[in-house]
């Protein structure tokens, strides 16, 4: 039998960018059976909600009875409530062993209410048999706020885990409010859709998969960066694309990129040999950086070995074009260097974008991939597709083929390839 479910609670969200889809996505991308009731039908966008209907309580009671008749579920992840469904959870509770992790959306990022008192009220009985509540800042201060106001401590005989969300977050406990653990963030300028659903439904599934608390908290960090660098692009905004970026999957790519290589004729080998790498997303430094540990070297047949093996922080010079270009894309997480021809580059402007920097003009004492990769995108204003320069001082001519990972690059070396041998 399945054994990690996890059984996600909410409202329906038709653009998937929130609710129990944005939810579903995020668990199964971490590996985890997402069970799914819907609560309401919430038509909205990234414009506006337009309405919210509530499931009936029969048909609400139905799907629970469904799920627990046929599967076992140890974390139920909570989105937008009504006070029906509340009250089937909190009787469920009592009959079956599971943790529930509640991200208590008031209301939307377009500002659409969900909760109203009395429903903020019913909440509150829920907060008490909670494992782990997710609001944010400005979420966390209305039921505080409202508690106080209210007198409603006393309704809590239990101590819940409260995750305060916002750049950084806050991990403390909601009786006592002593901070157990600040998990800083990196911030990206754009607001996305479903950021607070792919959080708490990622630590959720973590949770699930056995991780404790405050790992289940730093890993979903890592996945709702991602939705965030990977959101999709909408007419009004940002819809969350839960996406999960491991050792694993850099790996994966890198020995799937050498597999298409070897099917291709490259011959565009520099003198000192090519190597390509693949970061995780916004890497911090080469050690977060995956390439061959030797190179892709020419042999005397006119075809080339691949020497060495595929690990992290076994290349700072291809690394540093990378760390570079994240800063200006931070999808762009792979690059390959291969030989410079100058009537090549001339073709290959017809169908790539192409930056440059020119060694003669490197100031003293900087690291010259990273100055020059800085040089190349301010120039073009991002990152584009191949970044070359024409040599110095025993330096050799070098064309840089970047790319979203290490297969997007070996597409694009193929593609070089082709056009250099029609040359
Ligand atoms: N633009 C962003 N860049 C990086 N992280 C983000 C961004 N937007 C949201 N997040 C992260 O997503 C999580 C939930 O976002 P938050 O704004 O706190 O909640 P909500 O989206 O529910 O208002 C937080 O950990 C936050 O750091
Ligand atoms: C059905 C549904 N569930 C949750 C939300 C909240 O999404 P959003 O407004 O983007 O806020 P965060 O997920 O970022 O907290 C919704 N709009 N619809």
């Amino acid at each position: 039998m399945e054994k990690h479910n996890i059984l996600i609670i909410g409202g329906y969200d038709p653009t998937g960018g929130a609710g129990v889809i944005a939810d579903a996505k995020t668990a199964k991308v971490l590996g985890v059976n997402p069970l799914t009731i819907t609560t309401s039908i919430i038509p909205q966008n990234n414009k506006a909600v337009y309405n919210k209907v509530d499931i009936p309580k029969k048909v609400i009671k139905e799907q629970l009875d469904a799920i627990f008749e046929d599967f076992d579920v140890s974390i139920v992840k909570t989105g937008v409530l009504n006070e029906d469904a509340i009250n089937l959870i909190l009787k469920y509770k009592k009959d079956y062993d599971f943790k529930i992790v509640c991200d208590p959306v008031l209301k939307s990022t377009t500002n659409y209410e969900f909760v109203d008192e009395n429903l903020l009220e019913k909440h509150v009985d829920l907060f008490n048999e909670c494992y782990l509540i997710t609001p944010n800042e400005e979420e966390f201060n209305t039921i505080i706020n409202f508690i106080e106001k209210n007198n409603l401590w006393k309704k809590f005989d239990k101590n819940p885990y409260v995750l305060v969300t916002g750049t950084n977050d806050k991990l403390i406990t909601l009786k006592d409010k002593n901070v157990i653990e600040t998990i800083k963030g990196k911030k990206i300028d754009k607001e996305v859709h479903g950021t607070g659903c792919v959080f708490s439904s990622a630590i959720a599934s973590f949770l699930c998969r056995g991780e404790e608390l405050i790992d289940a908290i730093k890993k979903a960090k890592d996945i709702v960066l991602a939705s965030v660098v990977y959101a999709t692009k909408t007419k009004y905004g940002y819809n969350s694309n839960p996406t999960y970026i491991n050792k694993e999957k850099v790996i994966k790519n890198l020995s799937y990129a050498l597999y298409l290589l070897k099917k291709i004729n490259f011959s565009l080998i520099p003198e000192v040999g090519s190597n390509i790498a693949e970061s995780l997303l916004l890497p911090n430094s080469f050690k977060d950086v995956a390439a061959l540990t030797g190179r892709i070297i020419k042999n005397k047949l006119g075809g080339f070995y691949i020497v060495g093996d595929i690990e992290f922080g076994a290349s700072e010079h291809i690394a540093k074009i990378i760390l570079a270009a994240k800063n200006y894309d931070p999808q762009i997480r792979a690059c390959m260097n291969i030989r410079y021809d100058e009537d090549l580059i001339d073709v290959l402007s017809e169908k790539f974008s192409i930056s440059s920097f020119d060694r003669k003009l490197e100031p003293p004492n900087v690291s010259t991939m990273e100055w020059g990769t800085k040089y190349a995108c301010e120039k073009f204003g991002g990152v584009p597709d191949i970044i070359y320069d024409k040599g110095g001082d025993g330096k050799e001519p070098m064309i840089r083929v970047l790319g979203v990972d290490a297969i997007d690059v070996v597409k694009k070396v193929a593609e070089i390839q082709r056009i250099y041998d029609r040359m």
